[in-house]
């Protein structure tokens, strides 16, 4: 029997359940051998974990590319493996690495692919378009006649992200979707992407390779590995923090400390009282901050302390040594 998705259909964002998930290819592969994990509706989770150990299986069995072999995955309410196929991944945008885009249409068809799908009206959908390629930092004017070979990888990117928001989907299903493109360009992409998702707040599954992209983006990261077992599921600080198992914390590796403090926010418990005088020509950094953020600036000026303020005004003084301190903590 198939049930349509009106449970979870325009609500914005739906949670996904894996059940003792289990996919077994036909040539005897048991690429996941039983995997549950919850997602909260709105929720950015990561899965990663060392090349082959099924994350790109578990992400295509919850649009159903992939058929698990064994077990439940519930979108909302509904169990996925009743519903059509096609109805479900109209609902599910899906975002793959080099994207995808059709090459022979220009990228406001390649936007408008679902909506057309769906049969909106020619005008709704001209507007669902204008208005996703502005929210991906593209001029629709400019952009949307061109043809995809006409754009540089992060525009091409941004189009496929657009794409997969079309019909404004309740589940996002990313797989390596940055790693196409240069460092630099990939930052920025991502911090793009979490101004997006600050705005739309869609339930996103993203699988990477890159730690320091997991750290960012993740809500909760989930490391697995071979065979899809889950070997830790918590939020980046967490994970550095404290790693579950040998396997985890030989995987975020040697540097965790260090990274774990892209994610420590400054804190007043780690400043010093400020000094009598006014502290002249020393960095200046945001209470609430990353401690990362601080750490660059303490070495770009190679100064021992940094005033930290809150609404400009100065709260304490931060010392290089209790920064170590921080990232040493998680070692
Ligand atoms: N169609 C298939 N038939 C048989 N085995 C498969 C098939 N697809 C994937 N596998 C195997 O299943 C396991 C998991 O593959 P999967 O692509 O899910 O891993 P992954 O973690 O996404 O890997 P990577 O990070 O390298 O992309 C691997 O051992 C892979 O060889």
């Amino acid at each position: 029997m198939n049930v349509t998705l009106q449970a979870t259909a325009g609500h914005g964002a739906a949670s996904i359940m894996l059940e003792r998930i289990r996919k077994r290819y036909p040539d005897g592969t048991e690429a996941v051998r039983e995997l549950s994990l919850d997602v909260k509706a709105g929720e950015l989770v990561v899965l990663i974990g060392p090349s082959g150990c099924g994350k790109s299986t578990v992400l295509r069995m919850i649009n159903r590319l992939i058929e698990p072999t064994d077990g439940r995955i519930l979108l909302g309410d509904d169990d996925v493996t009743q519903v059509d196929p096609v109805v479900l991944r109209r609902r599910i945008g899906y975002v793959i690495q080099n994207v995808g885009l059709f090459p022979h249409q220009t990228v406001a068809a390649n936007v408008a692919t679902v909506p057309g799908l769906l049969r909106w009206p020619r005008q709704r959908t001209r507007e669902r378009v204008d208005e996703l390629l502005e929210l991906v930092g593209l001029d629709p004017g400019q952009f949307g006649r061109r043809y995809p070979h006409e754009l540089s990888g992060g525009q091409r990117q941004r189009v496929g992200v657009a794409r997969a928001l079309a019909a404004d989907p309740v589940v996002l299903l990313m797989d390596e979707p940055f790693s196409a493109v240069d460092p630099i360009v990939r930052t920025r992409l991502q911090e793009e992407f979490l101004r997006l998702q600050a705005e739309v707040r869609k339930t996103i599954v993203l699988v990477t390779h890159d730690l320091d992209e997991a750290v960012r983006l993740g809500d909760r990261i989930a490391v697995l590995s071979e065979g899809g077992r889950l070997e830790q599921y918590d939020t980046p600080a967490a994970l550095l923090g404290s790693p579950a198992s040998p396997f985890v914390r030989e995987f975020v590796g040697a540097d965790r400390g260090i990274r774990r403090l892209a994610v420590t926010p400054l804190t007043r418990e780690v400043l010093d009282p400020l000094p009598g005088g006014d502290p002249v020509d020393l960095p200046v950094v945001p209470l609430g901050g990353s401690a990362y953020d601080a750490l660059g600036a303490l070495l770009t000026s190679a100064a021992e302390h940094a005033v930290v303020t809150e609404d400009g005004q100065p709260v304490g003084m931060l010392s290089r040594s209790r920064l170590l301190g921080l990232s040493a903590a998680a070692n």
